[in-house]
């Protein structure tokens, strides 16, 4: 049974349902594979807010929180940043935020991410959008980024790769038997990703 003393509880460390109906829409795929790129056209065309994982990580680490060392550390070497973390500054945007549709960018991405915002949000994608790449043009793609991030360097790229395919692989494996997942082959010039990207979003219009 709830109590209100437990509602506090879940309230202080940020564990409590969010508070409004939303829309999420997951957008996976490997490093380099055109997520932030995409989902920036989708925000435009079709009214989603645009929440990268990595980007409120890297936010995190510039504000100088407590976790910031840890998080850059974990990010450098190709990592994944405890859930915890990670889901507490989605939470936080997603309530801070008025929109009531997100594209969730880079997240889940691996069995823990997946199982712990679920249980903490009680949020299940409408779907999940898939990019997939081949690794030899993510890496070329993640080479000529130039964001001067610290992860795309060839040796940290190698680690991402690898946590890809053991971790990340597997979620995607898990809403593709649920039917859930939309591919989309990124290998192809931006536009033409994005072709294909609207053709998936325009049913969902409303
Ligand atoms: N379809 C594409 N073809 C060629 N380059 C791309 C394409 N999509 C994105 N890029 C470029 O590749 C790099 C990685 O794209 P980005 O959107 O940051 O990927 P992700 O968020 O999946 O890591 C960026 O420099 C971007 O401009
Ligand atoms: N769910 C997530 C997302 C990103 N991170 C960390 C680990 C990732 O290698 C870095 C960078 O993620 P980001 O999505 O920005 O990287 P890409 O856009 O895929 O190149 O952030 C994480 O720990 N947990
Ligand atoms: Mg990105």
């Amino acid at each position: 049974m709830g109590t209100v003393v437990d509602a506090a509880n879940k309230e202080a460390n940020g564990s409590a349902p969010i508070n409004k109906k939303v829309t999420v829409v997951f957008v996976l795929g490997g490093p380099g594979s055109g997520k932030g790129t995409q989902c920036a056209n989708i925000v435009e065309h079709f009214g989603y807010t645009h929440l990268s994982a990595g980007d409120l990580l890297r936010a995190e680490i510039k504000s100088g929180s407590e976790n910031g060392t840890m998080i850059q550390n974990m990010i450098k070497e190709g990592k994944i940043v405890p859930s915890e973390v990670t889901i507490k500054l989605l939470k936080r945007a997603i309530e801070e935020n008025e929109n009531d549709k997100f594209l969730i960018d880079g997240f889940p991405r691996n069995e823990e991410n997946r199982a712990a915002f679920e249980s903490v949000t009680g949020i299940q994608p409408e779907f999940v959008l898939f990019f997939n790449c081949s690794e030899e043009e993510m890496q070329k793609r993640l080479l000529g980024r130039n964001q001067g991030r610290e992860d795309d360097n060839i040796e940290t790229i190698r680690k991402r790769f690898n946590v890809y395919m053991e971790s990340s692989l597997p979620v995607i494996e898990y809403y593709s038997a649920k039917g859930k997942v939309k591919k989309i082959d990124a290998a192809r010039p931006i536009g033409e990703v994005f072709e294909a990207v609207k053709a998936i979003f325009t049913p969902h219009l409303r």
